[in-house]
């Protein structure tokens, strides 16, 4: 079973057509045009379609890799939880454990020993899953180093240097699905307003749900699917990293209809920083990449405090200049 055909949107969805797109290719015959258009994208926007031609091989991981995570979250949950693991970058979480998320997950760190613990039908599979990650790590990694480079942050300045092969990250690949709600039993659907935690995502589906906030309009815009691309986002400790010079936008998953009315799959990897890498939020605290990674887990599982702590849901971004004329009320699916 594979995933079903796109839902068509209905008319009081407002699309993002100004997301710019940025051409692997090019970033990787260090076209330095590109790597402009990238700094301007990852500034203004925090979100960009890459344009995959040439990336053949991870076209067709991706193809392997969604017939499989179909299987996968098709089977019994008594099954899945087997290879449940308590753990926010490995194992199998069901949908609604954290506030927000309704979606199933599996999630796999990323193993230099390549080998990973899961005892169900995916274990066969391990090989697809290590190519993916192989191939989004290094579109990620050139990503980097375009943005170092227009950025002129030479040498030891330059982001890939935090991203070293051979040092701990909680650098993960996770696999959702948002369940179809058709049969009224499903409480919510999508994953609430939220910034990413580490570096860059790297997503890929071809399905609606995914909407940002526009920094034009400054409302909710859905991303347009759009074959062979992939989306690109700045996370957290990127956007602190680089001195709040690039921005974290915030997103969400939501229906495209006022229910679900097909199952949804997504790819996501999360480049994140190596655990012991120093930075200061926008509020002026030290924080490591692994405690802020900590801490906004923690947030998403038990949300004390909100709306208080909304903040660092979405990376302070709503304290920033970027969106302090607006603050958008938290709100959970
Ligand atoms: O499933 C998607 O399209 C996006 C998921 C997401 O934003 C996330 O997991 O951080
Ligand atoms: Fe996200």
């Amino acid at each position: 079973m594979g995933p079903q055909v796109m839902a068509p949107i209905n008319d009081k969805v407002i699309l993002s057509t100004s997301l710019p797109t940025i051409s692997l290719l090019r970033l990787e015959a260090g076209d330095a045009n590109e790597s402009a258009a990238l700094l301007q994208a990852c500034s203004s926007h925090g979100f960009f379609y890459l344009n995959l031609q040439g990336a053949d091989t991870l076209l067709g991981t991706w193809r392997s890799l969604l017939s499989v995570i179909a299987d996968y979250f098709d089977q019994p949950v008594d099954h899945k939880m087997n290879d449940a693991r308590e753990s926010d970058n490995q194992g199998y979480e069901p949908a609604g454990t954290s506030v927000g998320a309704r979606s199933d997950e599996i999630s796999r760190r990323e193993m230099l020993n390549r080998h990973a613990e899961l005892s169900t039908s995916v274990d066969k599979q391990q090989q697809l899953f290590f190519d993916f990650m192989g191939n989004a790590h290094k579109i990620t990694l050139t990503i980097l180093s375009r943005l170092s480079d227009a950025l002129s942050l030479e040498g030891s300045a330059g982001f890939e240097t935090v991203h070293r092969h051979d040092r701990p990250s909680l650098s993960t690949l996770a696999l959702f699905h948002y369940l179809k709600q058709d049969n009224g039993q499903v409480p919510g659907f999508g994953h609430g307003k939220h910034t990413d935690i580490g570096t860059l995502t790297f997503l890929l589906c071809e399905q609606w749900g995914l909407q940002v906030i526009s920094p034009d309009t400054e409302s909710w815009a859905f991303v347009e699917p759009r074959l062979n691309h992939a989306v690109i986002n700045v996370g957290d400790s990127l956007r602190f990293i680089s001195g709040c010079k690039l921005s974290s936008a915030v997103h969400r998953v939501v229906p495209v209809q006022e229910k679900q009315m097909e199952d949804r799959y997504s790819i996501a990897y999360f480049l994140r920083m190596e655990n012991d890498v120093k930075y200061r939020d926008s509020a002026n605290k030290i924080w490591s990449a692994q405690e802020w990674h900590d801490s906004k887990f923690n947030l998403f599982r038990d949300p004390v405090g909100l709306p208080n702590n909304a903040q660092m849901l979405t990376g302070v971004m709503e304290s920033n200049e970027k969106l302090l004329e607006k603050a958008i009320p938290v709100t959970w699916f």
